[in-house]
């Protein structure tokens, strides 16, 4: 089977020329990355696990360090993963002050009996395994303040956020050499969030999906809309219909448009290794990594195709 990963940088209205360049980078980063490692025999669930762990470093994204902020100021975290071999799933939400929330929802996928962790047991979760408590200041950046000051006061102190605004979840999706399909979604949440907010990106079947019988998909956008159509789950459902991984994207991103005006994106791979990335939002920073060629795009209609730098 030829390895296959896509990864995203989360739906979200335009991004400014200065940071397109940054952006770009980061997400081809995180696809190479997650491609090496399949090349070198590792599993969809280690590819997709390193690929979002390299953008929740970036600080240009929503998820990790550069998390968006919520009411008070603070950082409140969710991410899930999941292998598509055996339906295992680990997920954790309002997770504060930990580097890597993806690596923890590994540990809770093959470390506990459970599937989802939230809040402080997900904290006392990680000090048992050894994961280092960090300052909150260090998922805090400049940009993210001035995007709460701006949601809390730019709008005319509007109450409702604007999702448009609301940018940069990340996820990936994997097809190893052995044909194992695996996902992972990660972010901040959406900005000005009330404290305890959970939205789709932890919960399996809206935030993503793998099936090794069907494929694998990590979705971003308005969570709540993606929450009420079960965007993740829905789409794979189209697939099992006989669709195309371009019709099932399409016809599941319309269902969340025309019946809730919810926008968002997704990346999706079928069990044959066909992939697509679509969105309803403005752009959607994407890369896919496939047969040593990166194919990448952040608005509609522009895709460039590249040679993967050699190992
Ligand atoms: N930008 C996003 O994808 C936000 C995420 N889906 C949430 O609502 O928490």
């Amino acid at each position: 089977m030829n390895p296959v990963v896509v990864v995203h940088g989360g739906g979200a209205s335009s991004i400014s020329k200065d940071r397109q360049e940054r952006v770009r980078q980061g997400v081809a980063k995180a696809a190479t990355v997650g491609y090496r490692i399949l090349q070198e025999g590792g599993s969809a669930v280690d590819a997709v696990e390193g690929a979002v762990t390299i953008l929740e470093n970036d600080p240009e994204f929503n998820a990790g360090c550069g998390s968006v902020l919520n009411t008070n100021g603070d950082v409140e975290m969710d991410a899930s993963i999941m292998n598509g071999k055996d339906l295992s799933t680990g997920a954790v939400s309002a997770l504060r002050c930990v580097a890597n929330p993806i690596k923890l929802a590994r540990l809770v996928m093959e470390k506990t009996p459970h599937c989802f962790l939230t809040s402080e047991g997900a904290a006392k979760f990680a000090a048992e395994m050894g994961i280092p408590k960090i300052a909150v200041e260090q998922l805090i950046t400049e940009r993210s303040r001035k995007n709460l000051e701006k949601e809390k006061h730019g709008r005319g102190g509007a109450q409702k956020p604007d999702y448009a605004q609301n940018e940069g979840t990340v996820g990936a999706v994997a097809l190893d050499c052995q044909g194992n399909l695996a996902y992972a979604t990660s972010t901040g949440g959406i900005v000005n969030k009330m404290v305890g907010r959970v939205g789709d990106s932890p919960c399996v079947g809206s935030g993503g999906y793998a099936d090794n019988n069907i494929g694998a998909i990590s979705t971003t956008g308005h969570g709540e809309s993606i929450l009420k159509v079960n965007l993740a789950r829905l789409t794979l459902f189209h697939i099992e219909q006989g669709k195309t991984v371009q019709e099932a994207a399409d016809l599941s991103l319309g269902y969340m448009k025309s019946k809730l005006k919810g926008l968002g994106g997704l990346i999706l791979i079928s069990k044959t290794g066909d992939w697509v990335a679509k969105w309803t939002s403005t752009s959607m920073p994407w890369a896919a990594a496939k047969d040593s060629k990166l194919h990448a795009g952040i608005d509609l209609g522009e895709t460039t195709i590249t040679d993967l730098p050699l190992p």
